[in-house]
């Protein structure tokens, strides 16, 4: 494997139900990311992406197939394992924030620390700094805009200092011109080094990004591998869509 490479996948399955039920929602033969790529993630509602998502997160466990982070297999490794792989290489940002509403921002912010004691004080603050909000770290996630509550959700997944940020829909709560600024956010983040992977049903949101990665009926029919590879070679086989086993 080439040392930039973050995460390869093949043949990646989920399948949710059982037996007759069985209903096998992510197919993904192939795919690569790079160190420091930003990535919009895009295709029609229920296609798969928060699911490819959560999958690379190791937020949930796929049915078959590997995933390679750093070199390093985290398919079917336990929980202790995937616990502090999410915890050392992975931001989470969520379209609905998931902010914890009765404790502060600074708080939410530490959230990810919790376990590890209250050293972290300091870097939530500057962190808060850095997105914007100098000065409303003592406010409750109700007593800020939306944009606001993404802007702590944002700081909260940098913690940790994490390898990939994950953000599903990240500006689908807010109007265009919030939503523009988290953009810009997440593309600071990605200039100074981070990965990010966003999915997305904004065009605009796409169009920002360096590549696109579009999904369909649990497959990926574009963009598997990145753009530096030979035009031949990116276009991926839609295979039969989805399927019941
Ligand atoms: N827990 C579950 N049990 C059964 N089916 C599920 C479950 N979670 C998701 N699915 C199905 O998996 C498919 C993919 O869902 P997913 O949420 O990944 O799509 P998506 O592309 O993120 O959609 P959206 O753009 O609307 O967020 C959908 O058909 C969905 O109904």
């Amino acid at each position: 494997m080439e040392p930039d490479v973050l995460i390869s996948v093949k043949n990646l399955t989920r399948v949710y139900g059982k037996h007759k039920l069985a209903v096998k929602v992510l197919d993904v033969e192939s795919l690569e990311i790079r160190r420091g790529e930003l990535i919009a993630l895009t295709g029609p509602s229920g296609c798969g992406k928060t699911t490819l998502l959560n999958l690379l997160g190791a937020l949930d466990r796929p049915s078959g197939g590997d995933i390679i982070f750093e070199g390093k297999k985290i398919s079917g490794q336990g929980e202790t394992f995937l616990c502090r792989f999410r915890r050392q290489k992975i931001g989470f940002i969520f379209q609905s924030y998931h902010l914890i509403p009765t404790i502060s921002a600074l708080k939410n912010v530490m959230v990810p620390a919790f376990p590890l004691g209250s050293g972290y004080k300091r870097r939530a603050m500057e962190l808060l700094g850095q997105v914007g909000l100098a000065g409303k770290e003592g406010r409750r996630p109700d007593d800020l805009s939306g944009g606001e509550q993404q802007r702590v959700a944002i700081a909260r997944a940098l913690l940790l200092d994490p390898d990939l940020i994950l953000a599903d829909e990240p500006t689908g709560n807010l109007d265009s011109a919030t939503g523009a600024g988290i953009m810009d956010l997440l593309k600071k983040l990605n200039q100074r080094g981070k990965t990010v992977l966003v999915a997305t049903h904004d065009q605009r949101v796409a169009e920002s990004c360096d590549r696109n990665i579009r999904m369909m009926d649990g497959q990926i029919i574009w963009g598997a591998v990145p753009k530096t590879f030979p035009m031949q070679f990116r276009r991926w086989s839609s295979g039969s869509g989805r399927r019941k086993l």
